[in-house]
């Protein structure tokens, strides 16, 4: 599904603020997987999703994505196959238009302009998806999204990146500026989501419970590299502890 050769992305090449942020990383991640990604800060977490979505160039290596060579795929033409979602609900979100305007916006980025009114059936359809989330947001699809608490806005940011499933899902830190309580709903229903649209994903957390209790595979990166991969009964027997040997600082 997703195929990384030797991929490096290399920031300030030739000065001497030279960074290797990422350093000759392959890896493999098949249709359907929900991968959790861990590492220190600066590890090359985020600079593996840039590469992926286009938003940092690869110095080196190739990307495939479901088959097609995307490595000078300009950042535009593969947002239409990989949805991403960012620590900050703002980030992706419109906060003036309302929460179906928002809504109605990620539906017609793979179907068209956005310059007709939304529709009646569009309108049931939002109203419908929405209230799967059970957070009574079926009823605030004409309040504007800015007034929304960041737990409500980071489901419909969800939501938003689901409603045409892409090939592929990135999830950075989607919930670390939540309170307990949200960060448990918004990852619940990234569970559900993922796992009802066999969606393949790929979720960035620095909370090492969270990384162990979901998904179906563990990478941890370090220094650029991916330097651990576990999946089944393997990442099952892992505990929290067992995982800060792995960190280096
Ligand atoms: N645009 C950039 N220019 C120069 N260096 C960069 C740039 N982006 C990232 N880096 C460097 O690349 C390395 C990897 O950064 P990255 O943001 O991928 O780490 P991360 O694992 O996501 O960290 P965090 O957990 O803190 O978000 C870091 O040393 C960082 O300073």
């Amino acid at each position: 599904m997703l195929e990384l050769k030797d991929v490096s992305v290399i920031f300030n090449q030739g000065t001497s603020l030279e960074k290797r942020a990422l350093d000759e990383v392959s890896v493999h991640i098949p249709e359907g997987q929900f991968v959790t990604v861990l590492g220190s800060n600066g590890a090359g977490k985020s600079t593996f999703f840039n590469v992926i979505t286009g938003a940092a160039p690869a110095a080196e290596g190739t990307i495939v994505l479901d088959g097609q060579d995307i490595t000078a795929q300009k950042e535009h033409v593969r947002s239409r196959s990989i949805g991403r979602l960012f620590q900050n609900p703002e980030h992706g979100t419109a906060p003036r238009l309302t929460v179906e305007e928002n809504l109605a916006l990620a539906y017609s980025r793979s179907r068209g302009p956005f310059s007709r009114a939304i529709r009646k059936e569009e309108q049931a359809l939002f109203r419908e998806k929405l209230k799967t989330l059970d957070m009574g947001l079926e009823d605030r699809l004409k309040t504007p999204i800015g007034l929304l608490s960041g737990g409500q806005r980071q489901a419909v940011a969800l939501m938003m990146a689901v409603l045409n499933p892409p090939k592929l899902l990135l999830l950075d830190e989607h919930t670390a500026a939540l309170d307990p309580k949200s960060a448990r709903k918004i990852l619940e229903i990234t569970n559900d989501l993922v796992r009802r649209e066999h969606m393949t994903a790929l979720m960035i957390t620095h909370n090492m419970t969270d990384a162990l209790t979901n998904g179906d595979r563990l990478l941890i990166f370090n220094d650029g590299k991916i330097t651990q991969d576990f999946s089944g009964e393997e990442k099952k027997k892992l505990k929290p502890a067992d995982l800060l040997d792995f960190y280096e600082v």
